[in-house]
């Protein structure tokens, strides 16, 4: 047995993002739709002289390296809850665009928990690992678990969902980031002197994913974050209205943005389509992906 663990694991599109009122802890109860896609993120767990996180891929020099890093900080709590020394180091292979909305940082703490699990022998059950993934943020037991999943809560709380077929995406990654809690903060600030009523799963939604239809998927697409994230980057709009006219048959912001999603019929469609986004200078990269994907999985120890 080699002394390398690695973990593979996925990004994420909201299919449904129902955001209800602030609570008193400033997070917001969600009636939230994951779906994870074929798009990934590696994480290799080595033994070190002490904790050391590094990172490759186009994006790298976005992410940081200390221990505000959600890998590290995955690592220093699985190590904390079993007595063992965090010495560990951490290799961040990043495809999944970083302040995209595709949970990318959440996406690799689940992987370093899973990897420094294996590496360490803790024998963490899964029910204890999805309580320390809670602990790093709400989106981080999902990249946990993949497939697709009803968040509760402020979206830690898990129901799996069942998908009855393969849906196409593609993605379009805009120039620099949103920052999570400032999309929240605009959700606040456009919903002020409303009535936000209580998030809840839309039951067209959960029939089109177990269908696996894919215009009946369409139909049912709603992102509450959406204005928020569309205010504070108005270009957006652009984006969505390019891959549109390229034959998507919905476009919708992911999670927080600045990525848009595209949900196309076929994989042929999702080329076509991704070639009209990057032709029509709205976007940095257009990216083609699969759906449902499997969560944090070891890919080679
Ligand atoms: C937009 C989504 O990606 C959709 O899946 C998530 O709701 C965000 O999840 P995340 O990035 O894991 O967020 P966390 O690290 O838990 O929280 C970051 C910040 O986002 C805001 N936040 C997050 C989740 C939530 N249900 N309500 C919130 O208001 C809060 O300001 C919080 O301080
Ligand atoms: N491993 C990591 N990879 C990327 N960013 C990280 C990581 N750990 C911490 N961060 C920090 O988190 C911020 C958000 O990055 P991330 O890629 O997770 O955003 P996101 O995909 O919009 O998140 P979400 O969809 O969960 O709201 C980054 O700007 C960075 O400072």
């Amino acid at each position: 047995m080699s002394a390398a663990v690695t973990v593979r694991v996925p990004a994420k599109v909201n299919v449904q993002l129902a955001v209800g009122a602030a609570r008193p802890d400033g997070f917001h109860d969600l009636a939230n739709v994951f779906l994870a896609v074929g798009l990934y993120d590696e994480v290799t767990a080595t033994p070190a002289d002490a904790l050391r996180v590094t990172c490759s891929g186009p994006d790298a020099a976005q992410v940081p390296l200390d221990t505000t890093n959600l890998a590290a900080r995955a690592a220093l709590a699985l190590a904390e809850r079993y007595g063992v020394d965090p010495a560990v180091h951490l290799h961040i292979a990043k495809d999944i665009p970083v302040a995209g909305g595709m949970a990318g940082g959440s996406a690799d703490g689940a992987a370093a928990l899973v990897a420094c699990d294996a590496l360490w022998g803790t024998g963490a059950s899964r029910d204890e690992l999805l309580a320390i993934c809670a602990e790093l943020g709400s989106d981080v037991p999902f990249s946990l678990v993949g497939g697709a999943a009803l968040g509760t809560g402020r979206g830690e709380k898990l129901t799996p969902i069942e998908v009855g077929g393969v849906f196409h995406w593609v993605f379009a990654v805009a120039d620099g980031g949103l920052s999570t809690p400032a999309v929240y903060g605009e959700f606040d600030r456009l919903t002020a002197g409303t009535e936000v009523p209580e998030p809840a799963a839309s039951p067209a939604l959960l029939a089109a994913l177990r269908s696996g239809d894919p215009d009946a998927l369409a139909a049912a697409l709603g992102n509450d974050l959406q204005p928020a994230a569309l205010s504070l980057r108005p270009s957006l709009a652009d984006t969505l209205a390019a891959g549109t006219a390229a034959g998507a048959l919905a476009a919708l912001v992911s999670g927080s943005g600045p990525t848009t999603a595209f949900l196309v019929p076929d994989e042929e469609t999702a080329r076509k389509t991704a070639d009209a986004l990057l032709a029509s200078g709205t976007c940095r990269d257009a990216r083609v992906a699969v759906s449902p994907a499997p969560g944090a999985t070891v890919a080679g120890r």
